[in-house]
């Protein structure tokens, strides 16, 4: 591991809520009342009186001395409770072991806890007993805790000043804690810094007071420049989160730790040039244009989750020459759509557009005119891929018969028959739907010349992408009456928030359903994605795993104890030889790698022995043609 460049200063870390996730005397508490009538009851008062005590509230002994009375403890309760704070060391603690076995010499847990369970928690950790100091329980003979020992120092008000003053180190001393107490260490000139350590508790009292907010022990290490398992922070990495994805999105990226903005609506691209600065993950739908000129602004980004299925709205190769690597959720949404296509053609044949505002205008209009049944009827798909094979397996479902086209080559379902050309599916298809990617060749797909192939009568739905029909062609065509009507969910151009407008050439023509680009807009579709695609970005980000990304060559490397290199580079010959000279140089051994290129990129990842050091990682970097690099632990 690498060395730090300056002597490290005495670490003083607050053992309840900072080195563990929780507070030890409420967990002995919970354990001590299993089986209690009042238990939530007794649990709930000592949580209160923790909290009290730890924001400045209520005097330190008071809020111990109340906690204890309340407290049916035993002896024989503590091994419980050891073995339970040791799983709940706070995550950023346990990825950083290998710190603290480094430095045993430099660390002290002070805390107004007890060290029955502290010593034996932080002794998994290279911390001696003779550097945690903290209270001791009284027991009475039969094993009951009865309070704690009055000779401690820090069982009384400002125990962990009077502690502090008694160690008496030399050089400098950092305070880490999410307590008052830990602040006032500091305020009474006993520490250079306080940090105060959010990870697991926020308190607005002492936050206020900090030189410095830690949200993960990481970021101690990066700001200080000492030795960390991370490459660098999750707090600092910035997500930006547009066009309202489900908020199970958000709460996973806060989860692992990084920094979610999120803005309502799309952004255009001025907008989204101000906002794209230190973004690290950025969130969009089907909206939200990444142009070239957007990618060339965002100087920190790693990667785009499109929270969506269509990926046309994002410039994908100058992403991929930039080293961004692009997700999106393939199939999360896809029944959505296909229900709302089938929900379409019933409604279309019934010609319920033209019904349903009349009754609601109270007029009457009872007749068979223009309404057909489904059954036996020809769907037409147009784009056989995920939505429109899964279309047509419910379409025959329901009597439909099949046919398909589609510009690659596709496993035929059930009796689908496949169309050799699109003006063979136009030509004989009762209801045609558009089922397409949303490339740029697909542009105006469907314009005047296609439209007059189609059936008199024949109903078009277009689920895709507004660019992929000429809208005034096909206003033209239902106006004529040539068409017998069209639902429609994509528009050229649509609005970016529910506040703009609505405009189109389609508006009030018979027989046209008209939805907001809704197709995916269902609770099932939108949760599953919120959850899809984050999961694949934080699985890039901390393995390298590039599996389904949508511009990157696809990698995956099991995981093993090593030190992981991601490297993505032009694709020019010999980068991968140079690679792997500068690590033979730096006689650092390669435990596993794996390299896969596409037209324009090469993508590696290396897996090294532990042993390496700073100069190995800026001779990477200095690689001729790398784009990016990252150390990833
Ligand atoms: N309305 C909405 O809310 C939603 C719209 N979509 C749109 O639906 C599209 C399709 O989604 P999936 O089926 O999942 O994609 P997919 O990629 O599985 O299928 C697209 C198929 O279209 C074919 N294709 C492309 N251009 C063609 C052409 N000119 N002629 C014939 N076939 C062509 C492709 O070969 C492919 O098989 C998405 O790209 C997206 O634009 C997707 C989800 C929701
Ligand atoms: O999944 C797609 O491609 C869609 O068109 C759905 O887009 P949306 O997430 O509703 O903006």
């Amino acid at each position: 591991m690498p060395q730090p460049n300056t002597p490290l200063p005495y670490l003083i870390i607050d053992f309840d809520s900072t080195f563990t996730q929780v507070e030890g005397l409420d967990e002995l508490a919970d354990i001590a009342l299993q089986g209690h009538p009042d238990r939530e009851k007794v649990v709930g008062e000592i949580r209160a009186l923790t909290d009290q005590g730890m924001s400045g509230s209520l005097s330190f002994s008071e809020s111990l001395k109340q906690r204890l009375a309340l407290l049916p403890a035993r002896r024989e309760h503590l091994p419980l409770l050891v073995a339970q704070l040791k799983g709940k060391v706070s995550e950023s603690i346990v990825r950083n072991r290998g710190f603290f076995e480094q430095f045993p010499g430099r660390v002290y847990i002070v805390s107004s806890g007890f060290r029955e369970f502290i010593e034996p928690v932080v002794a998994d950790f290279g911390i001696a007993a003779d550097h945690v100091l903290a209270n001791t329980f009284t027991f009475d003979a039969t094993g009951r805790i009865t309070g704690f020992d009055p000779e401690n120092v820090l069982s009384r008000d400002g125990g962990k000043i009077l502690q502090l003053r008694e160690l008496d180190l030399e050089g400098d001393v950092y305070v880490l804690g999410d307590g008052y107490t830990d602040y006032q260490i500091r305020e009474a000139g006993l520490a250079n810094r306080f940090y105060a350590f959010t990870e697991n508790v926020s308190r607005e009292a002492v936050v206020a007071r900090a030189d410095e907010v830690l949200p993960s022990f990481d970021e101690f290490l990066y700001q200080n420049k000492l030795p960390m398992t991370l490459s660098y922070p999750k707090n600092r990495i910035k997500v930006l989160l547009l066009e309202n994805p489900d908020v199970r999105a958000a709460e996973l990226f806060r989860a692992e730790g990084y920094q979610v903005d999120s803005v309502p609506g799309g952004l255009d691209e001025e907008e989204l040039l101000e906002r794209i600065e230190g973004v690290s993950i950025l969130g969009i739908r089907s909206k939200t244009q990444v142009t070239a000129r957007v990618l060339e602004r965002a100087n920190r980004l790693i990667a785009v989750g499109a929270f969506c299925i269509g990926t046309n709205q994002i410039d994908l190769t100058e992403a991929m020459k930039r080293g961004v690597a692009v997700f999106n959720a393939p199939f999360s949404n896809t029944r959505s759509v296909v229900e709302l296509a089938l929900g379409e053609i019933i409604v279309l044949a019934r010609r319920i557009p033209e019904k349903n505002p009349k009754m609601h205008q109270g007029e009457w209009d009872k007749s068979a005119r223009g309404s057909f049944e489904i059954r036996g009827k020809k769907l037409g798909i147009v784009g056989y891929g995920n939505i429109g094979s899964q279309l047509s397996v419910v379409a025959e479902a329901v009597g439909m018969q099949v046919l398909y086209y589609d510009v690659a080559e596709k496993l035929q379902l059930g009796n689908a028959v496949r169309c050799r050309t699109l003006q063979e599916l136009l030509q004989q298809a009762d209801v045609v739907t558009l089922h397409v990617d949303g490339r740029k060749d697909n542009t105006n797909l469907i314009g005047a010349a296609e439209l007059a192939m189609m059936k008199p009568g024949a109903l078009l739905l277009n689920n895709a992408r507004g660019h992929v029909v000429d809208v005034p062609a096909l206003a033209a065509a239902l106006r004529s009456g040539h068409l017998g009507g069209a639902a429609v969910d994509v528009f050229p151009y649509e609005p970016k928030t529910n506040d703009e407008g609505f405009e189109s050439e389609l508006r009030g023509l018979p027989n046209v359903l008209l939805t907001p680009h809704i197709g995916g807009s269902t609770a099932e579709a939108q949760r599953n994605i919120a959850e899809f695609v984050p999961e694949r970005i934080m699985q890039y980000i901390n393995t390298g795993n590039t599996q389904q990304s949508v511009n990157f060559p696809n990698i995956q490397l099991p995981l093993q104890q090593a030190h992981r290199l991601i490297h993505v580079h032009a694709n020019v010959p010999g980068v991968l030889a140079r690679i792997n000279n500068v690590l033979a140089e730096h006689h650092v051994n390669i435990l596993g790698q794996y390299l896969k290129t596409n037209e324009h990129i090469g993508y590696v990842i290396t897996d090294i022995d532990k042993e390496y050091d700073q100069e190995v990682i800026q001779a990477l970097r200095a690689v001729e043609h790398t784009i990016k690099f990252r150390v990833l632990y």
